[in-house]
C-alpha cells in the first residue's frame, strides 16, 4: 500500500501512565506491516480523554497520507470510555455496517462483544475504527477486516490504481475474485462501461501462468539429458604444430606427413625421432602424445616436393602437451547441460554439438491481425486505409525472441470473418498473438467472438498505459492474446503478457518467463499516468552507471517511440503525493533487447 500511512492510537488512561502496558497498540501496528507491504505506521498513546483523543485524532486525519486510523480501547461501558463519543464528533460519514461486520464476527468468538460500541467512519480522506482494548479481540478485529481495507482506502480516495496495487500486496490471502474497480458496468446501452475489471499487472501474469501449460517440459528434458558421444571423439591437437611421442627429445626429427582436422587418426608406427605435422583439431596418430606448436620449431629442409621433411624441435616434448584427450570437454553420459539455460541458442548448439537429433517441440504460433483499415505494406495506400505495422512487427519480435510464426492473417472487422478465420487458425496453433479489435468500438468484435468460440476470456483490461484493453484468453490448452490495435501497445503487451506466455509454454521457469529487469536514472522528469505507465526509453551508460532518456511522444499510436528503446521504464501511477517522475530518480526498467546500451558517455 505504497504512500498510505497508518495511524494506530491506544486509548486507555493505563496505557498512557505505563506505556509498557500497551500490548495491543503494538499488536495491531505489527499485523498492518505485515500484511500491507510498504506502509508506514505511526502510533501514540492518549487517556481516555475525549479532548485529548480528538487532538490526536484531528492531526491525523489533517495529514494527507495517513489513510486509516485504528484506535484501540475506550469502546465498553465504563464511565471513562468516550472513544467513540470522540471519534463521532469528527466523522463526516458514518459507516455502521462496517461496525456491525466487526460486531458479528466477533460475537462468534463472544458474546461480550456485544457490550463493545465501537464506531467507524469516514473523516476526509481518513477511514477512521474504533476496536476494542484487548490484545486478543485486536487480533479478531484485524483478520475481519484486512481484506476490506484496501477496497476502502481506494474508494474513498476514489483511486483505482492505489486499491489494485494494495490488493496484490494483501499477503496470502488475497481474494480470489477481482476487486471491481470503478467503470466497470456491464456493456449495455444503460452502462456503458467495459464489464472487465481493470487487472493489475502482477495479477495478470499469475493468471497466464496458472492458466498456460507447458508444451513441454524443457528444464527436465535438458537437465536429464546424457551426452551420447565424446567431446573430442579422439585424441585432438590444441595447436598448429608437431605431433611426437613425449619419450623423445628436443632436436632435429623427420617428419613423416601432415594431419589435417577431418582426416581420420593414423596408427602407423612412429620412431621417437620422428614427428607429424598437425592441425588445431585434428587428431593425433596413435602413437604420438604430445603437440609442439609451430612457434617453438624451426623448420631444416624441405623435400624436392617442397614439403617440410626435417624440423628443428626446440622445447622439451612433455606428455600430453597440447592434447585434448577424448571426451575432455564432454564425456559419454556425462549431463549435457550442467544447468538450466532455456536461451534457444544455447539449447540447440549443445544438442547439434552431441548430434543430437531431439527437436525440443515449441509452441505453434499465429500472428493476427484485424482491422478494415490495413493494408500490406507493399500495396499503394488509398483514402482511410494505413499500412498494417503490427503484423511485421509482431512476427519479428517472435522471431527476436526465437521463436517461429507458423501463420499470419489479417481480417476485416467483421464478426462472422474473425470467427471462422480464428477457428480455422487455432486447428493449427497453440497461440493466437492477434492485434485489434478489442476496445469499446461497435467494430471490435473480438471479445464477443471469443466468447461465440467459448473461450474463456481470463482478462479484458489491465491497468497499464499503454495497452489497457488487452485480452487474455483459452480454451483447453489453445490460448488468445487480443492486443490492442494500437501499435505501441502492440509492442508493449506483446513483451509484458504474450512472451512470458510463450516462453512458459515452451517449458521456462516462471521467474525466467518476463524480460530481465534492471534499474535506471531518470534523466528528465515525466508526468506520471492515472494508470502504471511503460515507457520506452534509450539507456545511456554514463561511466558505467545506467541512465535512461525517454523516447519523446508516448502516444500509442506513434511507433517511433520503439526506435532506440532500450528498455520499458515502469512507472507507477500518479498520486497527489507524486504527479512528476523526477530526473535523478530510479526506476526499475524490462530490458527489451540484447544490446540495450544506446550510448556510451
Ligand atoms: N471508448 C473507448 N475507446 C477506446 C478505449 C477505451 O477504453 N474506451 N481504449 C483505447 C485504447 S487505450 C486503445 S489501446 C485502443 C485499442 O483499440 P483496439 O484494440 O480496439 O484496436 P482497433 O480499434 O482495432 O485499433 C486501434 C488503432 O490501432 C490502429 N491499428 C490497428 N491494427 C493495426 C495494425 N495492424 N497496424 C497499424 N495500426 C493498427 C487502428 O487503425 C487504430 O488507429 O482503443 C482505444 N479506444
Ligand atoms: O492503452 Mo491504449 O494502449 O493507451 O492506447
Ligand atoms: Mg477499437
Amino acid at each position: 500500500m505504497e504512500s498510505v500511512t497508518f495511524g494506530v492510537l491506544t486509548i486507555s488512561d493505563t496505557c498512557w501512565r505505563e506505556p509498557a502496558k500497551d500490548t495491543s497498540g503494538p499488536v495491531l501496528r505489527q499485523l498492518i506491516v505485515e500484511n500491507f507491504a510498504n506502509t508506514q505506521v505511526i502510533g501514540n498513546i492518549v487517556p481516555d480523554e475525549k479532548d485529548l483523543i480528538q487532538q490526536e485524532l484531528r492531526k491525523w486525519i489533517n495529514r494527507e497520507e495517513l489513510r486509516v486510523i485504528l484506535t484501540t480501547g475506550g469502546t465498553g461501558f465504563a464511565p471513562r470510555d468516550v472513544t467513540p463519543e470522540a471519534t463521532k464528533q469528527l466523522l463526516e460519514k458514518e459507516c455502521p455496517q462496517l461496525s456491525m461486520f466487526i460486531t458479528l464476527k466477533s460475537i462468534k468468538q463472544t458474546q461480550y462483544a456485544a457490550l463493545s460500541r465501537g464506531l467507524c467512519g469516514i473523516a476526509g480522506n481518513t477511514l477512521i475504527l474504533n476496536l476494542p482494548g484487548s490484545e486478543k479481540a485486536v487480533k479478531e478485529c484485524f483478520q475481519t477486516i484486512r481484506e476490506l481495507l484496501p477496497h476502502a482506502v481506494h474508494l474513498i480516495g476514489d483511486d483505482v490504481s492505489l486499491v489494485r496495487k494494495t490488493h496484490e500486496e494483501v499477503q496470502g490471502s488475497a481474494p480470489k475474485g477481482h476487486i471491481c474497480p470503478n467503470k466497470t458496468g456491464t456493456g449495455t446501452d444503460s452502462d456503458r462501461n467495459s464489464p472487465y475489471p481493470m487487472l493489475a499487472v502482477q495479477e495478470v501474469l499469475s493468471i497466464i501462468f496458472n492458466t498456460v501449460q507447458k508444451t513441454t517440459n524443457l528444464n527436465k528434458i535438458l537437465l536429464e539429458m546424457k551426452a551420447p558421444v565424446n567431446i573430442p571423439p579422439f585424441r585432438a591437437s590444441i595447436k598448429d604444430g608437431y605431433a611426437m611421442k613425449s619419450t623423445g627429445f628436443s632436436g632435429s626429427k623427420r617428419v613423416l606427413g601432415c594431419i589435417a582436422a577431418g582426416d581420420s587418426p593414423n596408427s602407423l608406427p612412429l620412431a621417437e625421432d620422428e614427428c607429424y605435422k598437425i592441425n588445431t583439431g585434428a587428431p593425433l596418430p596413435l602413437e604420438a602424445d604430445c603437440v609442439v606448436q609451430v612457434e617453438d620449431t624451426k623448420l631444416l629442409q624441405l623435400d624436392k616436393n617442397g614439403q617440410e621433411c626435417l624440423v628443428d624441435i626446440m622445447l622439451e616434448p612433455q606428455a600430453g602437451l597440447d592434447v585434448r584427450p577424448v571426451g575432455y570437454d564432454l564425456s559419454t553420459n556425462d549431463h549435457i547441460f550442467p544447468a538450466l539455460d532455456p536461451s534457444p541458442v544455447v539449447v540447440k548448439s549443445l544438442l547439434a554439438s552431441v548430434g543430437n537429433k531431439l527437436v525440443i517441440p515449441n509452441p505453434r504460433v499465429a500472428i493476427v491481425s484485424t482491422g478494415s483499415e490495413l493494408l500490406s505494406p507493399r500495396d499503394q495506400l488509398t483514402p482511410g486505409k494505413i499500412f498494417d505495422s503490427n503484423t511485421t512487427m509482431l512476427t519479428e519480435l517472435l522471431v527476436y525472441f526465437g521463436y517461429n510464426c507458423m501463420h499470419t492473417s489479417v481480417i476485416c472487422d467483421s464478426f462472422e470473418q474473425t470467427k471462422e478465420s480464428l477457428l480455422d487458425i487455432f486447428e493449427v496453433v497453440d497461440f493466437v498473438i492477434c492485434s485489434g479489435g478489442v476496445s469499446m468500438g461497435d467494430k471490435d468484435f473480438i471479445k464477443s467472438v471469443l466468447e461465440d468460440l467459448q473461450f474463456k476470456i481470463h482478462c479484458g483490461r489491465v491497468n497499464i498505459k499503454p495497452g489497457k484493453p488487452m485480452t487474455f484468453a483459452s480454451r483447453n490448452d489453445k490460448y488468445f492474446f487480443g492486443l490492442p490495435g494500437n501499435p505501441v501497445s502492440a509492442f508493449v503487451t506483446f513483451h509484458l503478457f504474450a512472451l512470458p506466455a510463450i516462453r512458459f509454454a515452451a517449458g521456462w521457469d516462471r521467474c525466467k518467463c518476463s524480460l530481465s529487469v534492471l534499474n535506471v536514472k531518470l534523466l528528465n522528469d515525466f508526468s506520471l499516468d492515472s494508470r502504471p505507465e511503460f515507457v520506452r526509453a534509450s539507456v545511456i551508460s554514463k561511466s558505467g552507471e545506467l541512465y535512461a532518456s525517454v523516447n519523446g511522444n508516448q502516444i500509442s499510436s506513434r511507433l517511433q517511440s520503439i526506435v532506440g528503446a532500450d528498455v520499458l521504464i515502469h512507472f507507477p501511477a500518479r498520486t497527489t503525493d507524486r504527479p512528476l517522475a523526477k530526473a535523478g530518480e530510479v526506476f526499475p526498467a524490462s530490458v527489451l533487447r540484447f544490446d540495450f546500451i544506446s550510448k556510451y558517455e
